[in-house]
């Protein structure tokens, strides 16, 4: 079996939602494919009314084909600390074509006031590894887990695009979505995630400086977050950049061309181009812009997230030893 479905970017490329069929008959909710986290949750018929601000909800009770998980709970919190929690379904889902059964379906009973400001968003679909699914007492295994052995290929591809929709493919490798050929590089999955060593960067036509970086690809991190000794690099070549203690964040003036951010895959290199590393205005002036190129400090790693994954066509391989493969497009 495979699947495919559309990946749309809210605004300023913040995070790309998709839809996904939940239960019989179908109930369709947009999440954000995540694959810096593990757990399936979705705003729901038990979250509170106060906390739903015109999301789609999940109501297992009009699914005849959910079923309680007794005695199960979730609770989960992001880096940029948001959360929620809850209560646990399995019912059926589908991705694009690709159905599963008995996928944990976890139902917000609380979500944070940054997911009720969300309001296109309905959920989260977990996409590392089934090692860190907060459900409790039993771990339940993510939706790619649960499709694995009805796969044609034991893989996912993610195709983020720079302002318009892109794809996410379960099951196989599309090769006229990318330029040349795919370079495949280790993933250390011990901690969960897709976490890889990228062996050096670039800024701009400048040669490669082999300063490695080691960090997750993270679909539903914004931007990239990288060694402030590369981030100081990175915004020293632009004369009006400048730290903004009051933003947490390098500014520039939204006018700025900005250089190209590349980073190595193995032997091979994916180029960020420069726009994509204007996040987006600061003010409703729309004079300083944010970065999408910030520091990880903090952190423990670097977050290789949307900015970075979207000059890319990426493979996230969950074969017996996962791996990750990279091409330009
Ligand atoms: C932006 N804060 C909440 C959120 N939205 C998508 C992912 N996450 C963590």
């Amino acid at each position: 079996a495979t699947g495919s479905v559309v990946a749309t970017p809210a605004q300023y490329d913040a995070e790309y939602l998709s839809p996904v069929s939940i239960g019989t008959p179908a109930q369709t909710l947009m999440l954000d494919f995540d694959t810096g986290s593990s757990d399936l949750w979705v705003f729901s018929s038990e979250t509170p009314k106060s906390s739903v601000q015109g999301q789609t909800v999940y109501n297992p009770s009009k699914s005849s084909t959910a079923k309680k998980l007794s005695g199960a709970t979730w609770k989960i919190s992001y880096g940029d600390g948001s959360s929620s929690s809850g209560s646990v379904y399995t019912d059926k889902v589908t991705i694009g074509g690709l159905s599963v059964s008995n996928v944990a379906v976890e139902s917000a009973q609380k979500v944070s006031r940054e997911f009720t400001a969300e309001a296109d968003l309905d959920g989260l679909l977990g996409l590392a590894f089934s090692s860190i699914n907060t459900v409790q007492p039993t771990q339940q295994k993510t939706f790619f887990d649960m499709a694995k052995p009805s796969l044609d290929s034991a893989v996912f591809t993610a195709d983020l695009k720079y302002g318009k929709a892109g794809k996410y493919n379960f099951g196989y490798i599309d090769d006229s979505a990318y330029n040349g050929s795919l370079t495949y590089t280790a993933v250390d999955s011990s901690n969960g995630w897709w976490m890889f060593t990228s062996p050096g960067y670039a800024v701009g036509s400048g040669t490669l400086d082999s300063t490695s970086i080691t960090g997750i690809a993270d679909t539903g991190t914004t931007l990239l977050l990288v060694p402030s000794s590369v981030v100081t690099t990175y915004y020293k070549q632009i004369r009006n950049a400048r730290y903004d203690s009051s933003q947490a964040g390098y500014v520039f003036p939204c006018s700025t061309s900005l250089p190209s951010f590349t980073y190595a895959v193995g032997n091979s290199q994916i180029v960020i181009p420069g726009k994509y590393i204007n996040f987006a205005p600061v003010d409703s002036a729309g004079s300083s812009c944010f970065g999408g190129i910030q520091s990880d400090e903090g952190i423990g790693f670097s977050i290789f997230g949307d900015v970075a994954l979207k000059a890319a066509f990426v493979v996230f391989d969950g074969s017996q030893s996962p791996r990750l493969g990279f091409a330009s497009k």
